[in-house]
């Protein structure tokens, strides 16, 4: 369970050239996934790399909740004995998914098409995100939804007695809904069908195929169609987690920002659905090396090498890259304000819904530390000033926010003037490790508002 503490308040400052290698954390959505497939298989599910942030954690204690027994054996190392598709038992109390979306949504899909009564929760960010999106379909199964006005959390689920298999084209292009979807169809008898015009991460498809299942996905005009027959006995599977890339992309980001900056970054997924942020740095004239490629846990690697020869420059970020970037806009504005020329983000009305609404966030706080910006409802754009030219000086609100927090500690480390986050401690959902890492680096990371 998760509960916010105070606020911890932490100052970034103008910081020497950043060097070494960063050991970045397991990737947050395939460790969710890990968890949650290991409770629906029979038998027992090993992982490594699991990423230990409290987003995780949580759903670590909600499968606990749901009868699975998940072990810790050492860092990142973890087990869950699964009770198999469909025996998901009746939680006894709330489940808590703290910050998480990716974490309830995926949770109610896993099971809305068990006979079970469910109430959810979470912190005030995520009791303030939309539900909607993932109740809709599951009550095309035969779901049953009941929460606050405007969908939102807490919510308790109905899960299906008599589930019917769906057909759904995703009105938004969204990895939870469709995961939510494909999960609840596991326990549906027949053939789920999923439609999504713009890909989105495939990590549900890739870790469900691996655990046995029945997949099969399609390129047609209406998009990917994904088709998941129901009701099979999922295998156990030994799961090694990839370093997760939006997490990377915050010392890979610091790195282009600082002068005179060498970083290496080893075994990041190279995932081509969460790869948008790597094009777009290359595209932006940045010196970085994806070297030794290669497969691990069913997923593309490779070792980043990041060396900061220069400024770069903005450039334009096409609408149909955002679902395989949407978690790194935060941090590519940090990087925008810092190269020369303007960035123009579009097609981002997602970034509206996260842990807070980044287009605002990231907007204000750009402003507040000297940055000229310009905003839509869809869209965010960057008027660049230079490395050396960022005045900073502000306190920005993290918004309970974690990509938030670390995108303007970031932009700290070149801005003339400090930048202090209100609090940083969000930080601890996704990468806890970031102060740690970010100051072997050489980064000058202080607690407190000096
Ligand atoms: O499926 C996932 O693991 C995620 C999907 C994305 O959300 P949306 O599906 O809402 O775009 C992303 O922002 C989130 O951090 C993780
Ligand atoms: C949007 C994010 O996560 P979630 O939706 O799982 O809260 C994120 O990690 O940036």
């Amino acid at each position: 369970m998760s509960a916010h503490g105070p606020a911890t308040p932490m100052t970034a400052h103008r910081s020497p050239a950043l060097r070494g290698q960063v050991d970045s954390p397991g990737d947050k959505s395939v460790s969710h996934r890990a968890l949650i497939l290991g409770a629906l298989a029979v038998g027992r599910t090993q992982i490594t790399g699991l990423l230990e942030g409290q987003d995780v954690l949580d759903t670590a204690a909600a499968m606990r909740a749901f009868g699975a027994t998940v072990t810790r054996h050492g860092p990142g190392a973890w087990s869950v004995e699964g009770v198999g598709v469909g025996g998901f038992a009746e939680p006894e109390q709330v489940i808590d998914c703290g910050n998480s979306g990716t974490g309830v949504r995926l949770i109610m899909g896993a099971m809305a098409t068990t006979a079970i009564t469910v109430t959810f929760t979470g912190d005030a960010s995520l009791n303030s995100r939309p539900m909607g999106r993932v109740t809709d379909p599951l009550a095309l199964f035969g779901a049953r939804a009941f929460g606050r006005s405007g969908g939102r959390l807490p919510m308790t689920v109905i899960g299906a007695a008599d589930p019917v298999p769906v057909r759904y084209a995703l009105p938004v292009p969204s990895a939870q809904v469709k995961s939510a979807v494909l999960l609840a169809g596991l326990n549906a008898p027949g053939a789920t069908v999923v439609i999504e015009a713009e890909p989105t991460r495939d990590h549900t498809e890739r870790m469900l195929r691996g655990f046995g299942a029945e997949l099969t996905v399609e390129d047609t005009p209406e998009g990917r169609v994904i088709t998941l027959q129901g009701q099979p006995e999922l295998r156990p599977q030994t799961v090694a987690v990839p370093r997760d890339p939006s997490s990377a992309a915050f010392p890979a980001c610091a790195a282009l920002m600082v002068p005179g900056s060498e970083v290496t970054i080893p075994g990041v997924s190279r995932n081509p659905t969460r790869d948008g942020l790597y094009r777009t740095l290359v595209e932006m004239g940045a010196d970085i090396a994806f070297e030794n490629p290669r497969e691990e846990g069913g997923e593309p690697v490779a070792d980043l090498r990041l060396r900061n020869s220069g400024p770069l420059h903005g450039v334009t970020v096409p609408p149909d890259r955002a679902a395989s970037m949407i978690d790194e806009y935060p941090i590519l504005a940090a990087l925008a304000a810092t190269a020369q020329g303007t960035t123009v983000m579009r097609g981002i009305r997602e970034l509206r819904v996260k842990e807070s609404d980044r287009i605002d966030a990231m907007a204000r706080g750009l402003e507040a530390c000297g940055v000229r910006v310009e905003e839509t409802e869809d869209s965010l754009s960057v008027h660049g000033c230079g490395a050396e030219d960022i005045e900073g000086g502000a306190q920005v609100q993290s918004r309970l926010d974690h990509r938030i927090a670390m995108s303007f500690l970031c932009l700290g480390l070149v801005s003339r003037r400090a930048i202090t986050v209100d609090d940083a401690s969000p930080i601890a959902t996704s990468f806890p490790a970031f102060e740690a890492l970010m100051t072997a680096l050489g980064a000058d990371l202080r607690h407190g508002t000096r």
